[in-house]
């Protein structure tokens, strides 16, 4: 059966906005649609002040009533809040409150409750090989037999899918009542991403207040079943969106990549005082990019300076510039074991 986006319309037409009174269509709560295979995906933004019940309630409304369209076999309808981003004062003379915002963890959540640790990976810049070490750890951590979970937070350049070899799009399924995600797996990581919810062309289109939403309600609204580690890749950069997220999915720690560049030094120093701003503790830093090997003479250069870092936080290894990335794998396990072995200090 064909898929029709007028009936997806009407049908969306006939739900009514709890605030305005109006249809959520016309009172502008429709903020993506998205359809392929038999799979319907629908981003409904609300406004701050509508309640965690009232949004509830709507989710599931949308979702039945879309239920059962012609050529729609499964839905998913997620939540966003539209809201202003959080404004940080540089000299605070407080901390703020962990998570005093409208994507706070609701109660009625508790996808990921089987999760032991939540881990943000962070890079102040972009391009320094944040999702490229997160997988490359998550491989190692599932290798040793941990449980662990990849959450893509990089909504901008959702990069974990291609890198587990991933492409196919997510499904839902029924836990307890409420319509979960289920993650995609590879090499025994799970794996969620906003590319394989909407399709990379989508997302970039998507602006921070959503997004933040977006990506906290993945976190929560999926069916992680038992992890010890999820790892959080986080979107890049040390301002108000990444504070912002980090108090919505509040982790329970974060890791800080970098360069040793003087530049990724000096970015990666408001990394960790990002972090210290929410009370989010910094586990530690990778050096990524830091040695390389000549192929042909076996000559050892430090192309991106000489690494002696000095940040706030202890230095959980190294890797090097390997073009391979072969050379990497024994310093993921190395990275894994010194991530696993801080949690127990
Ligand atoms: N140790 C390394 N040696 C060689 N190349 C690397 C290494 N780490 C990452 N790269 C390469 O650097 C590029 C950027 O990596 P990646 O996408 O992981 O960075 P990122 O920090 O997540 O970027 P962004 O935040 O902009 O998405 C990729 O082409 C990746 O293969």
């Amino acid at each position: 059966m064909s898929y029709s986006e007028a009936a997806i319309l009407r049908a969306l037409e006939a739900i009514r906005d709890p605030v305005s009174d109006r249809d959520i269509v016309s009172a502008g709560r429709l903020s993506d649609l998205h359809h392929a295979e038999g799979r319907l995906r629908v981003i409904l933004a609300l406004p701050p002040d509508i309640t965690q019940a009232q949004g509830l309630a709507l989710r599931d409304k949308t979702e039945a009533a879309l239920t059962g369209l012609p050529g729609v076999d499964q839905v998913a309808v997620l939540l966003t809040t539209h809201r202003a981003a959080p404004q940080v004062k540089q000299a605070a003379p407080q901390r703020p409150d962990r998570n005093p915002h409208p994507n706070k963890r609701p109660d009625g959540y508790q996808g990921d409750a089987h999760v032991t640790k939540t881990v943000a990976i962070s890079s102040a810049k972009g391009g320094v090989g944040k999702s490229t070490v997160t997988v490359g750890i998550a491989r190692a951590l599932a290798a040793q037999g941990h449980r662990v979970g990849v959450l893509d937070a990089d909504i901008h350049g959702p990069s974990v899918p291609t890198l587990l070899g991933l492409s196919e799009q997510l499904g839902t399924r029924e836990v307890e009542g409420r319509r979960l995600i289920v993650p995609a797996e590879s090499d025994g990581v799970k794996c969620i991403s906003i590319g394989l919810l909407t399709g990379n062309d989508e997302a970039v289109v998507w602006r921070g207040p959503m997004v933040q939403g977006a990506i906290a309600r993945m976190l929560w609204d999926t069916d992680w079943g038992e992890l010890d580690l999820l790892l959080i890749d986080m979107p890049p950069g040390t301002g108000d969106p990444q504070l912002g997220l980090a108090q919505d999915i509040e982790p329970d720690g974060a890791v800080i990549i970098t360069t040793p560049q003087d530049l990724a030094l000096l970015d990666a120093r408001k990394g960790v005082s990002m972090f210290g701003k929410v009370d989010i503790p910094v586990i530690g830093w990778v050096e990524n990019m830091a040695l390389f090997t000549c192929p042909n003479c076996g000559a050892e250069h430090r192309i991106f300076g000489d690494g002696n870092l000095d940040l706030d936080a202890p230095k959980l290894g190294s890797l090097p510039l390997s073009i391979e990335m072969r050379g990497t794998r024994e310093g993921y396990t190395a990275l894994a074991d010194a991530l696993m072995s801080r949690w127990s200090q």
